[in-house]
């Protein structure tokens, strides 16, 4: 075995004492396709990084999304509570922002109303349906209207538990009438006792069954010569639009 290779024999090294000249004159055959690679490293490095880079800040973007998805899933499911606080309330508001909605309630509204209303209220709250109510404010809304044009008979269809029903008895006068009418008795049922301990029961005539009908029959009827000074219809448009369409109203 002759000497081993040394570092001067590839010739990567000038040798003083040849007058810097190569000491293998071989040493291009020592150049493999690594040499040639080699000055590529950088370029290759620098897309390399790029390319960490890159995945680094798709991964942050993608974590940024779950987070925002969470985010909005997190909102959806606070709105819906703050819906499901408002079945409580009725809520029908134009009022975007449920909190201001409820400011208002908690600070002008509830204060404002009558001890009756508060209880019918509290449990219509507790009853399935309680998303058909009339809410408070639009209650002290009609009850303000009702004063302010002095009304006297009234006709209601959709009375429910009788919220809106209660806050017209609690407006009108004391020989004031009010004719109301709905398919479901029951529910009318649940809050007629809130109704009477108010004692305002008797301004109500309350008819079951699907108002047309009824309505109809009031126009047949010679002995109803009673002015209606106001007419309060809640989700039942239909049956307003038949009913005047049919009469000519
Ligand atoms: C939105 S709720 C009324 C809410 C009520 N004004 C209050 O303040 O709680 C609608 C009511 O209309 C009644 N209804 C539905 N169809 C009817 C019909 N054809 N005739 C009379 N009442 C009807 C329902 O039973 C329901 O109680």
């Amino acid at each position: 075995m002759g000497p081993s290779p040394t570092f001067d024999q590839f010739g990567t090294s000038p040798t003083p004492d040849r007058g810097g000249k190569r000491s293998n004159p071989d040493f291009r055959l020592h150049i493999t396709p690594l040499h040639f690679f080699f000055p590529l490293r950088f370029p290759i490095q620098r897309k390399l990084k790029l390319a960490q880079v890159h995945k680094q800040r798709k991964a942050k973007r993608k974590k940024l999304f779950i987070s925002r998805v969470l985010a909005m899933a997190t909102n959806t499911q606070d709105q819906q509570s703050q819906a499901g606080r408002h079945q409580e309330v009725g809520h029908k508001s134009l009022l975007q922002s449920d909190a201001l909605y409820q400011y208002i309630l908690e600070t002008s509204v509830y204060p404002r109303e009558p001890e009756p209303m508060k209880e019918l209220r509290k449990l219509t709250a507790k009853h399935p349906w309680n998303l058909m109510t009339t809410s408070a404010d639009e209650g002290q809304f009609l009850n303000m209207l009702l004063k302010l044009i002095n009304a006297k008979n009234t006709m209601e269809i959709g009375v429910y538990t009788g919220y809106s029903l209660l806050a017209t008895a609690l407006a009108i006068p004391d020989d004031g009438k009010i004719l109301a009418m709905d398919v479901n008795r029951e529910n009318y049922e649940l809050g007629l006792p809130v109704i009477q301990k108010a004692g305002v029961a008797h301004k109500i005539d309350f008819k079951e069954g699907p108002a047309l009908p009824v309505l109809d029959q009031l126009v047949e009827d010679v002995n109803f010569n009673n002015p209606i000074h106001f007419f309060f219809l809640q989700n039942l448009l239909i049956i307003e639009l038949n009913f005047m369409l049919k009469n000519k109203i």
